[in-house]
């Protein structure tokens, strides 16, 4: 008799989001009703959540975007600004947008038409549930997540959506050399996206070693001890937060941190976080097996 646990069904793990209203109003209303055909993928669902997705069903991109190119997946990706800027510039790629806030894809939907974009797909899913079964393994060529949920409280860590258990997931949906995109701008999940991805086999850090120590804006931002609120008061972060393999008290000797990533657009999120003087955290990997 096998003593492996069986695998929770996602409806019983703690998800990355919060239901927000899914009530679409105006101009959002209007695109949903006029646009979605052939640009909102049909995902079948296992639950009742208008997130989930029947782990029986694979999408096949190529069917949907009629023709077969490269495939840049984007998680969460709020209003499409980031994703709709690139498929703009890039007209050889094929681009799916993952996310569960209905009026988010409604505005990218807006984008999508506003642009006249034919290489751009959205669905609304809970991205682990699609990259689990619905994504095909090995069929994407780039994977994106850019300022995913921080979830401050300690007790909520658990909910952050880049985990080892995502890393996996990342592995399995890129192709042999995909290439894994990572961006937040608050310090200790950097230093968590850092540890999951940096211990998983699939994955070479395209930057390792780079940018440590003192050029490290992790030594920068434990030096001061403090990262400033969007909006609200300072937040002091511990030297050392937890999950920090430095070997160096208050100094990131492990460093490995990318060059911002010059195929996002500077979204009016980012700006903000400048704006209030906070640090972004690039990171990029490889799927090197
Ligand atoms: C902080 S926002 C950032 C949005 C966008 N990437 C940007 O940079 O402006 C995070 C987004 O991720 C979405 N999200 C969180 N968990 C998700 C999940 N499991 N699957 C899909 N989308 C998710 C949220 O709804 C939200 O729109």
């Amino acid at each position: 008799m096998s003593t492996r646990p069986e695998p929770q069904p996602f409806s019983t793990q703690p998800v990355s989001f919060v239901r927000r209203g899914s009530r679409l109003q105006g101009r959002r209303r209007d695109a949903w009703a006029e646009l979605s055909e052939g640009l909102v993928v049909d995902v079948p669902r296992n639950t009742a959540a208008d997130t989930s997705v029947d782990p029986a069903w694979e999408y096949d991109a190529a069917a949907s975007f009629g023709r077969d190119a490269p495939l840049v997946v984007e998680v969460g990706s709020g209003l499409g600004e980031a994703v709709a800027a690139a498929a703009t510039a890039d007209p050889d790629r094929n681009f799916l947008a993952l996310e569960v806030y209905k009026p988010g894809l409604a505005q990218t939907l807006l984008r999508i038409d506003q642009g006249g974009l034919t290489n751009v797909r959205v669905a609304q899913v809970n991205a682990a549930e699609a990259l689990a079964t619905m994504i095909r393994p090995a069929s994407v060529a780039e994977l994106w997540v850019f300022f995913p949920d921080p979830w401050h409280k300690t007790r909520h860590h658990k909910r952050r959506l880049v985990k080892d258990s995502f890393v996996a997931l990342a592995g399995r949906v890129l192709s042999p050399g995909g290439i894994l995109r990572l961006a937040t701008d608050w310090s200790d999940y950097a230093v968590q996206m850092r540890a999951a991805a940096d211990d998983s086999p699939l994955f070479e850090n395209l930057h390792d070693g780079e940018r440590a120590g003192s050029d490290s804006p992790l030594t920068q931002i434990w030096a001061s001890g403090v990262e400033h609120e969007v909006g609200g008061t300072p937040r002091r972060e511990g030297r050392e937060p937890a999950g920090t393999a430095s070997a160096q008290e208050g100094e990131d000797s492990i460093g490995g941190w990318a060059p911002r990533f010059d195929g996002r657009i500077l979204t009016s999120f980012e700006n903000k976080a400048h704006d209030a003087g906070r640090s972004i955290f690039d990171l990029a990997y490889r799927r090197v097996r």
